[in-house]
């Protein structure tokens, strides 16, 4: 029997971070544009990436997440974008999308970005990414996109092994945070998958960062009850550009 009164309870979820909201800025040929499953010629688009940040800067945010879905495409880059976003903004941000070499790993630090998030490199590339954790830390995030739990690589469009085997070996070799996608989810406003969230919260001691799906202030009211699980943080696509919500509305629900 539990000795834990529901007065201790409260205190303790009142002690608990609050959820962090990343608002996303996928880039595809210059513009901001969301996908749904990832893939490529889904595009909806929604004009200037940088317009698309600043709104999300002044609207409260605290990071930015941004994505060149070209690089993560193979089909080119938004380096010129990408860079210019990231100097506009006062906010933190995670940089995703093709960032698989010591060229395109330096590139992207040098935007000035507070993260990087890797994802076909983790899955193609061990060895170099065991490096680039040991050098750079928590600046290394990896991105886990799942199907089921088969990982995807090359813009998700390619298998590249067992979400949980993965996942211990960049525990092993010190990974700072994941950020879980599950691909049927994304750009769905279908939900997000808890009970994956909740499975590699279990599989692990490091942050992770949701992302797909997210619909509706109730769905951001179910991650920030992950929290003490290990969800950090929630990535918010499709949701803020089809005004499911405002951002000050989800900042509000999760400050609740
Ligand atoms: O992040 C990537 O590298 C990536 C590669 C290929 C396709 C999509 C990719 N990212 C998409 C995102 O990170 C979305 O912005 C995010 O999952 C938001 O999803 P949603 O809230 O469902 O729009």
């Amino acid at each position: 029997m539990s000795h834990v009164t529901p007065d201790v309870l409260s205190h303790v979820t009142a002690d608990l971070p609050k959820l962090e909201l990343l608002p996303a800025v996928d880039v595809r040929d210059g513009q901001a544009v969301r996908l749904v499953h990832g893939e490529s010629g889904t595009e909806t688009s929604y004009g200037s990436p940088l317009e698309a940040a600043l709104t999300w800067q002044s609207a409260g945010a605290e990071w930015l997440h941004l994505v060149d879905l070209d690089a993560a495409f193979g089909t080119g880059d938004n380096r010129d974008r990408i860079r210019e976003v990231v100097a506009a903004m006062d906010i933190r941000v995670e940089l995703s999308g093709g960032i698989r070499d010591d060229d395109t790993l330096a590139a992207a630090l040098a935007t000035g970005c507070t993260r990087v998030n890797l994802g076909t490199a983790a899955l193609e590339s061990p060895e170099w990414v065991a490096e680039v954790i040991a050098t750079y830390g928590d600046r290394i995030a990896v991105g886990l996109d799942v199907r089921g739990t088969t990982l995807r690589g090359r813009g998700w469009t390619r298998d590249g092994g067992d979400l949980y085997e993965t996942l211990a070996r960049l525990d092993a070799e010190g990974c700072a945070r994941y950020v879980v996608t599950d691909i049927n989810k994304d750009g769905t406003l279908q939900g997000p998958n808890l009970e994956l969230l909740r499975t590699v919260c279990a599989a692990t001691e490091r942050p992770v960062v949701a992302s797909g799906g997210v619909s509706s202030l109730d769905d951001l009211r179910a991650l920030s009850g992950l929290v003490g699980e290990g969800v950090e943080g929630a990535i918010v696509g499709k949701a803020l550009y089809a005004e499911a919500f405002t951002l000050q509305e989800a900042l509000a629900a999760v400050a609740e």
